[in-house]
């Protein structure tokens, strides 16, 4: 597994992360996904986070940074993140193709670190939750006990733990059968950390905070075609694009805000019925 990342921290004892997700960027600048130029949106979404000139100590990419498996769809999602200023970390998600992402990111100089120690009381663990070629995740008994060993070489730490797919029902019942499926094993591996107090995931296209055992439970809206809250069926929203910030406090405390872009310039299709 990668190696440990310990990160200084640029606004004193604060940790602030921004959150990017579900980007499904293309090899071609043109592409688009249910009628959304997935590369406009993205870059329209680094543009709105340049402007708003906040102090960020890293940045997570948490999954669906690619539609099309290409390399070339990597280094575009490389390209915009450089821009930043932030180092950025990442996991993937059902769409992704590791062997192509795994190197394109790293040859852009994107740390591939999964366990990131931020300042002196809190840490991100980056997990996998990915079952190649199907939409629903899953925890591998290695990434379980990976995870437990992180939590145990770093117990009095805090900890913000993040994966793809979302371990509760959504709402939405269509993306429940794509949720993360064995999410009992993390909870009953969870029953022993108290102080991984949250958790933060990508992959359902919408904003949520819900409790799930007694920790938080943050989803974030992509940076391209959004999902509606609470449908039975595949349904389309057309909310703007969107991304997170979440600023971790010595004391275990999480603040937390969701922004969007205030254009409707990224109108989905929304009779479209789906993609794969
Ligand atoms: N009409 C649909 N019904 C069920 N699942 C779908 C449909 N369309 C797309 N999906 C899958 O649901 C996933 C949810 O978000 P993803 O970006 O992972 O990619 C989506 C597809 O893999
Ligand atoms: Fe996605």
């Amino acid at each position: 597994m990668e190696s440990l990342f310990t990160l200084p921290l640029v606004n004193g004892a604060k940790v602030r992360i921004l959150q990017i997700t579900d980007t499904h960027l293309f090899a071609g600048e043109d592409e688009t996904l249910l009628g959304v130029n997935t590369f406009n949106s993205y870059r329209a979404v680094l543009d709105a986070i340049k402007a708003q000139q906040r102090e960020v100590d890293i940045i997570a990419a948490t999954g669906d940074l690619a539609q099309d498996q290409s390399v070339e769809a990597y280094h575009q999602f490389a390209r915009g993140i450089g821009e930043l200023t932030a180092p950025c970390v990442w996991l993937p998600g059902n769409h992704d193709f590791q062997p192509a992402m795994v190197n394109a990111l790293q040859d852009a100089g994107i740390n591939p670190s999964k366990h990131v120690l931020l300042g002196e009381h809190w840490q991100i663990i980056l997990l996998d939750t990915q079952v190649f070629g199907v939409p629903h995740g899953e925890l591998s008994e290695y990434q379980l006990e990976w995870m437990e060993r992180c939590l145990n070489a770093y117990p009095d730490r805090f900890t913000l733990l993040m994966l793809h797919h979302h371990p509760l029902p959504s709402g939405c019942t269509w993306l429940d059968q794509h949720s993360l499926r064995n999410a009992h094993m993390l909870a009953n591996t969870l029953v022993n950390y108290p102080k991984v107090n949250t958790l933060l995931c990508g992959h359902i296209h919408q904003e949520l905070d819900l409790d799930w055992y007694g920790r938080r439970l943050y989803a974030t809206p992509s940076t391209c075609v959004q999902f509606k809250p609470h449908c039975t069926n595949f349904t389309i929203d057309t909310v703007a694009p969107g991304w997170r910030y979440l600023d971790l406090y010595p004391d275990g405390r999480v603040e937390t805000e969701v922004f969007r872009l205030e254009t409707s310039e990224f109108h989905p299709d929304t009779e479209s019925d789906g993609y794969e």
